[in-house]
């Protein structure tokens, strides 16, 4: 129904969807460097949803960035599916993200002025391709905005309009969906409306998903954790549940202490 992807099992893995091989990204003037990524590498298959966590400033939005192709990598290389998202110009990585990549933030970012079709084929426009309002439709019915089309974002929820801001990142059946913190600002029953959508997406739809997340509840929703502390990944998690994901965040910001206590930072 949904297109080419539309019948995808969930599980078919099908390969793989997002590579990173020595990711290092170093903000900053030489003398006052920091290291946000130290050399991160992962594979990820396709239909596959994980959550990245880890303490405050341990390179989870960095991380995100850099393999969204929002941000360039100091060193190390980027693939989504296969293809590598590489230096080139500021031009290529747009239409590199606008082919391949869907983002949800935590503040929605809708264009307010638009309606909420407007803000869903939005992509489609900007990407060169057809704008196909059935589709769009389809994708809106799917998070249950079927209803609201003309509507602006300003007349709807927050929960409502980080659903939009899934249907416009889903709308172009990218291959792979980043959220950074997307549901940080939403309340519990609207966050938990928003995690059922993106388990969705990869359950059903073979979607596949990234997200960051402080929230062990949200963690919980995807089928593996990846626990960055200091800008490397220090831990993965299959089959995460929320006391588990709480007890070794617990474990890690106790040992991201004791190790900065050591070193004397
Ligand atoms: N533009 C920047 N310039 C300088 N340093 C930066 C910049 N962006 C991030 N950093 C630093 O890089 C490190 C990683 O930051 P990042 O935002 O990726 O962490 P995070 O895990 O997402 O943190 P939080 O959970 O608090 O959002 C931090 O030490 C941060 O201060």
């Amino acid at each position: 129904m949904l297109g080419r992807k539309a019948a995808r099992p969930a599980g078919d893995a099908g390969g793989e969807a997002l590579r990173l091989e020595g990711v290092r990204r170093v903000y900053g003037p030489e003398g006052n460097q920091v290291v946000a990524l130290d050399g991160v590498s992962l594979s990820l298959p396709v239909g596959s949803f994980t959550a990245v966590m880890g303490p405050s400033g341990s390179g989870k939005s960095t991380l995100l960035q850099c393999a969204a192709g929002l941000d360039r990598p100091t060193a190390g290389r980027v693939f989504v599916d296969g293809a590598e998202l590489a230096g080139g110009s500021e031009a290529a990585l747009t239409k590199f993200r606008r082919q391949r990549i869907g983002f949800v933030f935590q503040q929605f970012n809708l264009l307010p002025t638009l309606t909420v079709m407007q803000n869903v084929t939005l992509p489609l426009k900007l990407a060169g391709r057809k704008v196909d309002r059935r589709r769009a439709q389809e994708v809106l019915e799917r998070v249950g905005l079927g209803d609201r089309l003309d509507h602006l974002p300003s007349e709807l929820s927050g929960g409502q309009q980080q659903r939009v801001a899934i249907a416009r990142a889903l709308v172009t059946e990218p291959r792979v969906v980043f959220g950074d913190e997307p549901t940080g600002a939403l309340d519990t029953r609207s966050a938990r409306a928003v995690l059922a959508l993106l388990q969705e997406a990869v359950r059903v739809y073979g979607q596949t998903v990234v997200m960051v997340t402080h929230d062990p509840v949200a963690a919980a929703h995807a089928d593996a954790v990846l626990y960055l502390a200091d800008g490397r990944i220090v831990g993965y998690q299959q089959a995460p549940t929320a006391e588990t994901v709480a007890e070794r965040m617990t474990h890690l910001a106790d040992e991201v202490e004791r190790q900065r206590i050591t070193a004397g930072v």
